[in-house]
């Protein structure tokens, strides 16, 4: 049978023998056309009683059907290369009776076990993608298509940000300070003890008389007067402005302080992702194997060491990596680790713990190791496993060939789609250079409802958190996570047992709330709303290579029901990385933004 891949409009030909399929030495098919390329499969049938001698399928890009679900028993040839199809012809038709037996057995037995009515299933999801040109782009989940026709966000209003989390303007003996001008507000302040309204809180301010003569002069020789809040802003020749920092600055000047800060410090929740947001761009140095190790950016050292000591902020990365990656890169951080989606959690002060359900199904790792080892093989540098992970499975091609790639990671969900564990309780998720099988479930939003919760416990927190950012390069899948704190939302309950009870005088206007309230005490313990709780990481599940030593597990709380999250709408930033079809409010670029960002924030936190 002739190979001429250069025919008139550049398509190679289809060389099938229809009609005498029962007598010839071997088949060999060459599509460019995906919807021909079923035709592998009525050959395999009609020569189950009289078998071929080879059958050589073509490696060629569009031919994504069978090339994979039968392409182990069948000589897979670059249609290109008129060699390698020569030799794959010889050896079709040199080959051994066993091994001609063995290979049409593997293809047989696929055909038999893929129903007519799954094939058809697979087949009408490939029209599918190519009806939404899709060839360009691994983007064919529901949800990117959904995010597709959305507008792009806007960026970060970085400055906004930063100063929002300054927080609310005091109410000074029932009148905001909006209205009140410094040297108004100093008398007051003079005596001593002001009840500040704000939040409920009672709150001590102090003057010093000495410099505030000086001040008062200051402010009669025409010089800025300080004007706090919302309606004024910035302030005539000072340049003040809502700022907290700015208007710390003048504070000073001014001679006042606040005793204690917090009234206008919001407490912030900072949940930040890894790859991709807290990562040093990587660099193109052909030493892929360095390349693929992931280390925090040399620049977010100091932004993050400060963020971390702010007693008002508490910041979880929460990421895909493992426990040993997030170890690596953070463990001289006051913050907590969320590895693996969120399915171990590592707390500021303590140890590894895990929030997986006690009995998550992981027998389909095996199955699907394997389909990731037979593309990795194939696909020149691509690799998966680079580190270890438990719950899920990632293979990655950011390196390989781009076109190439997403060729084969268009075969290889074929393969998972209809593969061995079509009907595991497993997840594909599609990245832009990446393929990933989670077990059912396992998303940074539902992970996020957990880690809040042993937050509050462990942090004893008196009030609620104010202020959210967070910021990633998630995949779509994970963005629940940005809309879990939408406060437009409905509220959500956060179900995790808490141990202190907190004074309940304390009410907010709420625009969200999330509320931790008594769970359902089981003989097994307590459990969240989702079923899921906290737990040590036993000794069996603990890796022997990583050091990830055990917590015990906690005692059963109290009851309580208190609310978490009191968050209002200008007080949430979530930012996606790098990518604009998002459901996050912002984007930033890179993580060299993230670095600036973080560096600004961290120094205004200092300030205050
Ligand atoms: O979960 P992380 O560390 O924040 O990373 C987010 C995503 O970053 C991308 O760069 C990776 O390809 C994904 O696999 C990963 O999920």
């Amino acid at each position: 049978i002739p190979v001429n891949p250069s025919v008139s409009d550049g398509i190679p030909c289809s060389f099938v023998a229809f009609s005498h399929y029962r007598t010839h030495h071997f088949v060999a098919f060459s599509h460019y056309r995906p919807r021909q390329s079923v035709m592998a499969i009525p050959v395999v049938l009609m020569q189950a009683s009289s078998l071929l001698d080879g059958a050589i399928l073509s490696k060629s890009p569009h031919l994504k059907f069978h090339a994979q679900s039968l392409g182990a028993g069948a000589i897979l040839v670059n249609p290109w290369n008129i060699t390698e199809v020569a030799a794959a012809i010889a050896r079709a038709l040199k080959m051994p009776s066993a091994e001609r037996e063995k290979r049409h057995k593997h293809n047989f037995l696929h055909v038999k076990s893929h129903t007519a009515q799954e094939w058809a299933g697979t087949f009408e999801r490939s029209i599918y993608d190519e009806s939404l040109n899709i060839c360009s782009e691994l983007n064919d989940t529901v949800i990117e298509a959904q995010l597709r026709t959305r507008q792009v966000p806007p960026q970060l209003p970085t400055k906004t940000a930063i100063e929002t989390i300054g927080g609310e303007w005091p109410i000074l003996n029932g009148t905001t300070c909006v209205e009140l001008q410094l040297e108004t507000w100093v008398d007051e302040i003079q005596r001593q003890k002001v009840q500040s309204k704000s939040k409920g809180v009672t709150q001590k301010f102090y003057g010093r008389t000495n410099d505030l003569k000086v001040n008062r002069k200051k402010c009669t020789s025409g010089q800025p007067k300080l004007e706090l809040g919302d309606s004024l802003g910035t302030v005539a020749h000072g340049g003040i402005s809502r700022d907290r920092s700015a208007i710390y600055d003048a504070m000073y000047a001014y001679g006042c302080y606040f005793d204690n800060l917090d009234c206008f410090h919001n407490r912030m929740l900072s949940v930040p992702g890894f790859s991709g947001t807290l990562t040093e761009p990587v660099e193109k140095t052909g030493d892929q194997i360095k390349e693929m190790e992931l280390k925090v950016h040399p620049k977010l050292r100091q932004p993050l060491t400060a963020l971390c000591s702010d007693p008002n902020t508490t910041v979880v990365v929460l990421s895909g990596s493992g426990r040993q990656v997030l170890d690596d890169n953070f463990k001289d951080y006051d913050m907590w680790l969320a590895a693996e989606n969120g399915m171990f959690l590592h707390p500021s002060k303590g140890e590894w713990m895990t929030t997986m359900p006690e009995h998550l199904n992981m027998e389909w790792l095996d199955s699907v190791k394997h389909v990731f080892e037979y593309f990795t093989e194939r696909t020149p540098r691509s690799h998966f496993d680079f580190e270890e992970r438990e719950t899920s499975l990632v293979w990655n091609y950011k390196y390989a060939d781009v076109e190439f790639g997403k060729l084969q990671a268009r075969d290889m969900l074929q393969h998972l789609w209809t593969g061995p564990i079509s009907n595991a309780s497993v997840e594909v998720v599609q990245g832009s250079r990446s393929v990933e099988v989670r077990a059912v479930g396992v998303t940074k939003g539902a992970a996020i409802d957990r880690i809040l919760g042993e937050i509050v416990h462990s942090k004893s927190m008196t009030s609620p958190i104010d202020y959210v950012l967070c910021i990633g390069h998630f995949l779509g899948k994970d963005e629940d996570i940005y809309s879990f704190f939408e406060p437009d939302l409905p509220s959500i309950g956060v179900g995790l047992p808490r141990s202190k009870v907190t004074s309940d005088g304390v009410k907010f206007p709420v625009e969200r709330k999330a509320c931790l309230k008594e769970p359902p005490i089981t003989k097994s313990g307590p459990k969240s709303s989702q079923n899921k709780a906290t737990r040590a990481v036993s000794n069996s599940e603990k890796k022997s290579n990583n050091h990830i030593s055990i917590t015990p597990r906690r005692a059963a709380p109290e009851k309580v029901s208190w609310n978490v999250l009191d968050l209002k709408k200008e007080n949430y930033f979530s930012c996606a990385i790098g990518r604009t079809r998002t459901n996050a409010r912002y984007t930033l670029d890179s993580s060299d933004d993230v670095v600036s960002f973080l560096k600004e924030l961290a120094n205004a936190s200092i300030r205050t």
